[in-house]
């Protein structure tokens, strides 16, 4: 297959790997000339995960219509606060039946549109996208350590041409027709990352950490609900998988955020000293929004965004977290 893969941070380097090892030809969209000369000329992407050769199969290049000309697949790995923006920039390069497979972590600021939403709204063809999460390292993918992910759909078709597409003897998938809730839940455990780092950050141990995740799946159950997706999918890879790997590795971005962020530092700081997207930090704001439009109590998620956006203290956020008053363990799922 031609495989057009749109973005050459971290997790679209990997994935391009894991396609060009499956024996596909990948073209590699990415933003930057010295990016796509040096995956082209050195086989190496020189800004992510470039200790790693790269397979001849994957070809770069900064333009849209090279990178999508003969696609029989497009996958879609850009930080979700650009969807919209990716999802224009394709549009004219692609026909009504291109599969779409979208695995980018977040929600859209101010509408609460879920990636699969957004793409649905600019590029229509509901049945020919397909989401894909999972507790998914780019570090440990791109180096074919065994891993296994989601792949969704509302097209059952849709998520078994995806599930073969990228499935090797490394990668296992698994298929779903729960686009909202494999969505929902990557873009939640990003923002329980970030509270774990902050916890961690502040001197707090291990009780903590399994408090926060605990009821941080409790948070991602109700809102799943709420947005009318499955509640079993947090029991799933793209909920307590992709929890468990983000909340505790050592490569996860937003929970180094965490760690900064209880030190002093910022969003800036992060991003300048890491050149990485860390989406948790704008999905404790994209999530509150959902949150808000359903009715549903995120305790964890805004002490985050307090935290993150207003300059809350954290150990004051844990003190008010730790004193509301005492409820049931299950309730709104
Ligand atoms: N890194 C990982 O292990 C995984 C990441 N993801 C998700 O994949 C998505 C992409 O993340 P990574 O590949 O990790 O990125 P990254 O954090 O490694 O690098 C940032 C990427 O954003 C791009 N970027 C920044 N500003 C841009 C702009 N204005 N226009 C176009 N591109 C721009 C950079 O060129 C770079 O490709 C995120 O939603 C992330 O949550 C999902 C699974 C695993
Ligand atoms: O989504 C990921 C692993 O599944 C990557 O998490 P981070 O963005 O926190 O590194």
């Amino acid at each position: 297959m031609n495989v057009a893969v749109i973005g050459a941070g971290s997790w679209g380097t990997a994935l391009s790997q894991l396609l060009g090892v499956g024996g596909h030809d990948v073209a590699l969209w990415a933003r930057k000339d010295e990016v796509v000369a040096s995956i082209n000329e050195r086989h190496a992407n020189p800004r992510y995960l470039s200790d790693v050769t790269l397979s001849e199969r994957i070809r770069a290049t900064t333009s849209y219509e090279g990178a999508l000309d003969g696609a029989d697949a497009v996958v879609i790995v850009t930080p979700s606060s650009l969807m919209r923006e990716t999802a224009q920039a394709i549009s004219a390069y692609i026909t009504d039946e291109t599969p779409v497979i979208i695995c980018s972590k977040g929600v859209e600021e101010g509408s609460g549109l879920l990636p699969v939403e957004v793409f649905e709204a600019e590029i229509g063809g509901k049945g020919r996208l397909a989401v894909l999460s999972g507790p998914n390292h780019a570090e440990e993918v791109i180096k074919l350590m065994f891993s296994a992910t989601v792949v969704a759909s509302s097209s059952q078709e849709t998520a078994r041409f995806f599930q073969e597409l990228f499935a090797t003897d490394t990668f296992r998938t698994y298929v779903s027709d729960d686009t909202c809730g494999v969505e929902l839940c990557a873009a939640f455990k990003n923002v329980i990352a970030i509270a774990v780092g902050l916890s961690y950050g502040i001197g707090y141990g291990d009780n903590t950490s399994a408090l926060l995740m605990t009821r941080g799946l409790a948070e991602m159950s109700r809102l799943v609900a709420a947005c009318g997706g499955n509640p079993i999918t947090c029991m799933g890879l793209a909920g307590t998988g992709d929890l468990i790997a983000t909340c505790t590795s050592e490569h996860s971005r937003n929970r180094r955020f965490g760690e900064m962020v209880a030190q002093g530092k910022t969003l800036d700081d992060f991003t300048a000293s890491t050149h990485m997207v860390a989406e948790g930090a704008l999905a404790c704001r994209t999530l509150q929004t959902l949150a808000d439009m359903y009715g549903v109590e995120l305790p964890i998620t805004s002490v985050v965004r307090g935290v993150v956006w207003e300059g809350d203290d954290v150990k004051q956020a844990a003190l008010d977290l730790a004193s509301r008053p005492l409820k049931t363990e299950f309730y709104g799922i």
